[in-house]
């Protein structure tokens, strides 16, 4: 908790603090001068006293307001503030995480970690700054001044505050590990959630809305059974805390009472001793609140704590190496690389060799689960190789930035995801700079211009969230043209034709040769006639690259590749 609250600016905490403090003291001095006015000027019938005090009373209450307003400003700021940096952190963490600890989290809790977690900090933040501090300071100033007031009345506290100590902690004692539970199963109802609404196309396939309904339904039941509970447990508060308050006010008045009686206590005194006792009743209530909150913003400083301090195992290097863009001179080479997943026993990819030079295509071909996909994540740094070493353009990839590399890097992954906007908007993602002319050209070589141009709005053509109101292979399409137009060494398209019929497949490739002479290519497919063409095919099987050359000189000598390409193809069609 002390570390998400370093966060925070504490110049203006203190100035929210200073403020609460001018309004406690005004609270404070506030009885004492009711018991003034009613025993030196309505006892006595002093008409001047009674304006004169009753002025000074009007002036303190301003000033407490104002105080009070001046509080609740600077500490709904600065808890404001609090949240959009924690949120900001979070964000910025999750987008630089590798995949791999990405995965640990996990969407759905990331969310509420950034949402649910941030706003429990920001209301504790908000009650410290306004209440937390306040309860202890009139705790301690109202005892003192009821003390003052009258000493043998202070009796009736020593029933009081044990009651008040076992009614709070009894209800904290239920209701703080309810609450810790709570916090999870939020998570857990977003996680099904989110799981349900992006495979809602499957759900309806396969008749399944009873069943995931339910599932969810459980999670919502889940969570509303708890929070019945919890708020119910803490609700208990209010009625035995105001149970408390008029016990406590019939004994002050039945001993104040028998006081005055003997001349030993004055009207005035018992009646701002009265007030005193309420407010060391609030004040004790407002302790427990604090108790109750604080474990829970605990456990939300924990869950954030654990993604702000998550160690990335990909990182930039001290004094990085400098790389640009070297077009026709662009190499890439993998030298006996290694790759294995953190909770795998077994590698990915097993002593990876070869050499690529500007103009060249390199295609992977295997079956699923071969390491294809994890093949072309190593290049960008999406996962780290775990021994060998990847160099581009002469560098190994780890001595230079991340930053650097990525903008050496056109990547189409194998789920081709476009943002919400316009085809503009989504064509522009890597290169701000780009002319209407440069996407018009990338969109014809992604064979995507036909279908762009007959929309109504061409470029400026609404694209839904993911790319939803586009087919898959316009999607694929889309997502190759907005690669093309970064400016890279490497272009990596992961099974990114898969969803192109073969004409669409075979101009594409065609288009991508004639353009393609000062880059790098690497192509990972599943067919062979999208990769007949390459320079260099990779055969992997089982993460180990067991065929190593040309089209024809793997149909020549590899048995893998004849498998893959005969399952495929005729043999007219292989030559
Ligand atoms: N995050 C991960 N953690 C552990 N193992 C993984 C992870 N991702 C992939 N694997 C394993 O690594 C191996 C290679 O997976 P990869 O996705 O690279 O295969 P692929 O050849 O691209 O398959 P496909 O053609 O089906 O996409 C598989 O055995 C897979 O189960």
């Amino acid at each position: 908790m002390i570390k998400v609250v370093k966060k925070m600016s504490f110049t203006s905490a203190l100035v929210a603090v200073g403020f609460m403090i001018f309004q406690v003291i005004a609270d404070l001095y506030l009885p004492s001068m009711t018991s003034n006015i009613i025993d030196n000027g309505v006892a006595r019938g002093d008409i001047d006293y009674i304006w004169h005090i009753g002025g000074v009373m009007m002036v303190i209450s301003v000033i407490s307001i104002i105080a009070a307003f001046g509080n609740a400003f600077f500490a709904t700021r600065e808890s404001q503030r609090l949240g959009k940096k924690l949120r900001s952190d979070i964000y910025k963490k999750a987008e630089n995480l590798s995949i791999d600890k990405f995965g640990n989290y996990g969407a759905a809790s990331l969310i509420t970690r950034t949402t649910n977690d941030v706003n429990q900090i920001q209301r504790v933040m908000q009650m410290f700054l306004r209440l937390m501090i306040q309860a202890p300071i009139m705790l301690l100033g109202a005892s003192f001044l009821a003390y003052q007031k009258d000493a043998q009345l202070t009796k009736v506290f020593f029933v009081v505050i044990p009651l008040v100590i076992i009614a709070v902690g009894g209800i904290m004692y239920f209701a703080v590990p309810l609450f810790r539970s709570m916090q999870k199963k939020t998570d857990r109802i977003n996680l099904v959630f989110r799981e349900e609404l992006t495979g809602v196309r499957v759900i309806r396939a396969f008749n399944k809305e009873s069943y995931e309904t339910e599932r969810f339904d459980q999670a919502n039941r889940d969570f509303t059974h708890t929070a019945i509970k919890v708020n119910t447990i803490v609700a208990l508060m209010m009625p035995l805390m105001t149970l408390i308050m008029s016990g406590t006010n019939i004994g002050i008045t039945w001993f104040g009472g028998q006081y005055i009686a003997d001349m030993q206590l004055q009207v005035g005194n018992m009646i701002a001793f009265i007030t005193y006792a309420m407010q060391i009743l609030i004040s004790f209530m407002l302790l427990s609140m604090i108790f109750v909150m604080v474990p829970r913003a605990q456990a939300s400083a924990d869950r954030i704590n654990e993604v702000l301090e998550e160690t990335d195992d990909i990182k930039d290097i001290n004094q990085p190496e400098a790389i640009s863009l070297s077009k026709a001179d662009a190499t890439l080479e993998f030298d006996h690389v290694n790759f294995r997943y953190a909770d795998a026993d077994n590698l990915a990819l097993e002593d990876v060799n070869f050499k690529a030079k500007a103009g060249q295509t390199v295609a992977i071909i295997g079956g699923t689960g071969a390491g294809k996909t994890t093949f072309v994540n190593l290049i960008p740094r999406l996962h780290d190789t775990s021994s060998g070493a990847i160099r581009l353009n002469g560098h190994k990839i780890q001595n230079i930035k991340q930053y650097d590399l990525r903008e050496l890097i056109g990547f189409v992954p194998q789920t081709a995801v476009l943002f919400r906007g316009t085809i503009r908007e989504n064509m522009r993602y890597g290169n701000q700079k780009v002319t209407e002319q440069q996407i018009w050209q990338a969109l014809k070589i992604a064979q995507a211009d036909d279908f762009v141009s007959q929309m109504a709005d061409g470029l400026d053509s609404y694209v839904e969230q993911g790319g939803g109101n586009f087919s898959g292979g316009q999607r694929q399409r889309l997502a190759i043209a907005r690669a093309l137009i970064k400016q890279a060494d490497v272009y990596v398209f992961d099974d990114s034709f898969s969803a192109l019929d073969f004409k669409t497949d075979a101009n594409l490739r065609q288009a991508l040769q004639e353009e393609m002479t000062e880059a790098i290519t690497v192509i990972v497919a599943q067919r062979v006639s999208t990769i007949m063409d390459a320079d260099l095919i990779l055969v992997l099987e089982a993460g180990k690259v067991v065929g190593k050359g040309t089209h024809k000189e793997l149909l020549a000598n590899n048995k893998t590749y004849q498998e893959i390409a005969y399952s495929q193809l005729r043999e007219e069609d292989l030559t």
